[in-house]
């Protein structure tokens, strides 16, 4: 269950991966591009995962749609500020929006720093306009090779003051950490957060790589750590946080069934592991059925739950005196 005491946070939230069916529709009738369908029941197959895919690369093919309806930088504005929207009915009182302005620039050649702009823009517009505190995390693509992510990363930097981190996301598999050393030393540089998807497709080592080679002191997924005994020692004493997922982590077949995912495990341990949907809208689900329905089955106990989400506000990358705040807010109801 939600503590209503608590203030509820979800930290590892893909804004491209949440982008609403009817909005995809709409897009797509404004700017006359083709769509494999002309109404929300038969779009909903294409965008939406409907049986749990072979593995992670299947399940991004996905959020292909989504980004494919981006014509011009209104429409990435339009999906930035309905993604506050979706946060502030899922409950959410402070989200890290994350996106990756080049898989959102791409199909219709917009310029990524546009793209970022557009985007600052419009989750601005819906924070203030809901009233869900936010921040946003840039994505560095790795699905498409070190020359693209180092042009993502350009124009992240160039709005370096409008966000709080930088990840790594795609193709954990086909494009390993080790070909994004020299970003992420240019990242460190900036004085940004690093947070990286790690050992969701591949196992432990990529978990060690991401901390020590890339300098993550968050992971995203990082389920595969359980694999290791000294990983999980390390990501306790060194208070690495890891951003779960548990309805993705089974979509992906990351994992067989929700019943053996270990992050019960890691609570156990010490590690400041939490919930958090992933791509809310391409999954079907929203938080509170991660917290409700989804950790429950993953065998959670009520406090374990409870100790997640205190987790969430413990390392998101907000100072101490924003989760004071925030701390405040939520006990005052
Ligand atoms: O669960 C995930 N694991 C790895 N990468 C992901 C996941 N969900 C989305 N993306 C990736 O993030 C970028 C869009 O924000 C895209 O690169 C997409 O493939
Ligand atoms: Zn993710």
């Amino acid at each position: 269950m939600i503590d209503k005491s608590l203030p509820l946070t979800d930290i590892h939230r893909h804004l491209d991966g949440n982008i609403r069916p009817q909005t995809i529709l709409e897009l797509g009738q404004q700017h006359n591009l083709e769509l494999p369908a002309n109404n929300l029941e038969e779009l909903i197959p294409h965008v939406r995962v409907m049986t749990n895919e072979p593995d992670l690369v299947s399940f991004l093919t996905k959020l292909d749609w989504g980004v494919k309806v981006l014509a011009d930088y209104d429409a990435c504005r339009r999906i930035a500020y309905e993604n506050v929207e979706d946060a502030l009915n899922a409950q959410i009182d402070y989200t890290e929006l994350r996106f990756s302005p080049w898989y959102m620039a791409m199909t219709h050649n917009l310029d990524p720093q546009g793209v970022v702009e557009a985007v600052v823009d419009g989750v601005q517009a819906g924070s203030r306009d809901f009233g869900v505190k936010t921040n946003l995390i840039g994505i560095l693509s790795r699905t498409f090779g070190q020359e693209a992510c180092q042009r993502e990363l350009d124009a992240c930097l160039a709005f370096k003051d409008q966000l709080i981190a930088i990840d790594l996301a795609g193709d954990e598999f086909g494009k390993p950490g080790e070909l994004f050393v020299d970003h992420f030393k240019q990242v460190r540089d900036s004085g940004l957060n690093v947070t990286v998807h790690a050992g969701e497709a591949v196992g432990a080592e990529s978990v060690w790589q991401a901390i020590r080679e890339l300098g993550a002191t968050r992971i995203g997924h990082g389920v595969r750590a359980i694999e290791d005994p000294a990983l999980m020692d390390y990501l306790a004493d060194n208070k690495i946080g890891i951003e779960s997922c548990l309805t993705s982590n089974i979509q992906t077949s990351t994992f067989p069934s929700i019943e053996k995912h270990p992050l019960k495990k890691f609570l156990a341990h010490g590690v400041l592991a939490t919930i958090n949907t992933d791509d809310p809208a391409v999954e079907g689900i929203e938080l509170p059925y991660e917290y409700e329905v989804a950790a429950p089955a993953a065998g959670l106990s009520p406090a374990q739950i409870r100790q997640a989400q205190e987790n969430g506000l413990t390392i998101s990358f907000l100072s101490d005196a924003e989760k004071e705040a925030l701390k405040t807010t939520a006990k005052a109801g």
